[in-house]
């Protein structure tokens, strides 16, 4: 049978009526969380810690900000939106202590439970909503009257209810306006992190990147490279978005369509099949979880981590990038890096 997708006819918002949502965490998915949840009519709260910066931005947003600790006691429902490699300790410091039976733990990404990082007691409904979209798209399609497609998955069902209530949340998020898919933590979590490393976000800079270098090293200019090769990567996507990449297809030249169908393979290769196959079971195995919780912990000190942002902070098509989007009349990237 194939998995049921929910939109908002299937989802009661009244279900949260008289439930407290104590938001964990005013990051990228926080805010969005808080502030959609909020004008949806949700009693929302935020938790954090002391000396947060995240503290004054929640408070200047209209909402009102207390430890993690706190906002778990008063809550009924309690959304995990802080870093996941940060929410074990989290977890067992703030949040367990302040558990209730019939209190709802959810969460944006499936990583922390799927990996036996956070092990409730069995008294708590545990769900997930993970919107598939950055959490500054979460809110922004939320604003503009859209929504964010999202899954959503049951771990721990102690009340009888923690379906109907997580699809309510997803209501309140905006996200039964676009549809939201059913699915396991499991499956989230594995699928979500292939995506942003095969495809999303190290596929996709390192064929840009790598694109970049070819043309720079070639001896081109470099803001031309950066125009083809990075600039133009959101415009075609778009059309992806819109109508599929037959849709895509049609609105590009034969030129470049001929290009697409015998160069793409010379590209992603079967070589490339065996390294997403191997990044794959990396991810399944808890090969890639091990490594990244050891780099992020107080003994790895990210030595890794800040290494590898501070060797791509330092790319070519950085600098190049600055000056090329300083020059579009519409440019607010450094007000999302602010946000
Ligand atoms: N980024 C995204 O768009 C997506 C994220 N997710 C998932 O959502 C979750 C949150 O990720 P993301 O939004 O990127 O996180 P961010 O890094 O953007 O934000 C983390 C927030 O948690 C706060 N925080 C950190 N430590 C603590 C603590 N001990 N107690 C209370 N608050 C704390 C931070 O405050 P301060 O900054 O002041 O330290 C910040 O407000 C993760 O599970 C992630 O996988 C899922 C889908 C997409
Ligand atoms: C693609 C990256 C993501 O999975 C997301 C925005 O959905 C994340 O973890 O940030
Ligand atoms: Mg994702
Ligand atoms: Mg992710």
């Amino acid at each position: 049978m194939s998995a049921r997708i929910f939109y908002q006819e299937d989802c009661n918002l009244e279900l949260l009526k008289g439930k407290k949502i104590a938001i964990i965490g005013y990051g990228s998915q926080g805010h969005a969380h808080a502030l959609n949840l909020t004008e949806s009519g949700c009693d929302v709260i935020v938790g954090l810690y002391e000396g947060s910066k995240s503290w004054a931005k929640a408070e200047a947003q209209g909402l009102k900000v207390y430890t993690a600790a706190e906002a778990a006691k008063q809550a009924d429902i309690i959304m995990i939106l802080i870093n996941d490699e940060k929410q074990a300790d989290l977890y067992k410091k703030d949040i367990e202590p302040n558990l209730e039976a019939g209190n709802m733990l959810m969460f944006a990404h499936g990583f922390a439970i799927h990996f036996g990082q956070i092990l409730p007691p069995e008294q708590v409904d545990v769900a997930m909503i993970a919107p598939k979209a950055p959490g500054h798209t979460v809110r922004s399609e939320y604003q503009a009257g859209k929504g964010t497609p999202c899954l959503v998955a049951i771990e721990q069902d102690a009340t009888g209810k923690a379906l109907d209530v997580a699809l309510a949340y997803a209501a309140g998020l905006g996200g039964a306006r676009a549809g939201v898919l059913e699915t396991t933590f499991r499956t989230e979590t594995e699928t979500d992190l292939f995506g942003e490393q095969a495809v999303l976000c190290g596929g996709v800079c390192a064929l840009m990147q790598a694109g970049f270098d070819t043309l720079v090293e070639a001896g081109y200019d470099p803001r031309n490279a950066y125009f083809e090769c990075v600039h133009e990567m959101k415009l075609i996507v778009d059309l992806i978005y819109e109508s599929g990449f037959e849709g895509m297809r049609y609105s590009i030249s034969n030129t470049a369509e001929y290009g697409d169908y015998v160069t793409g393979p010379k590209i992603v290769t079967e070589e490339t099949k065996k390294a997403m196959k191997k990044i794959l079971s990396d991810i399944q195995d808890g090969s890639f979880a091990k490594e990244f919780l050891l780099d992020m912990s107080a003994a790895g000190g990210q030595a890794h981590f800040r290494a590898m942002r501070k060797l791509a902070a330092e790319h070519a098509s950085e600098k190049v990038g600055k000056e090329v989007r300083s020059l579009y009349s519409w440019s607010d990237s450094e007000k999302l890096i602010n946000n």
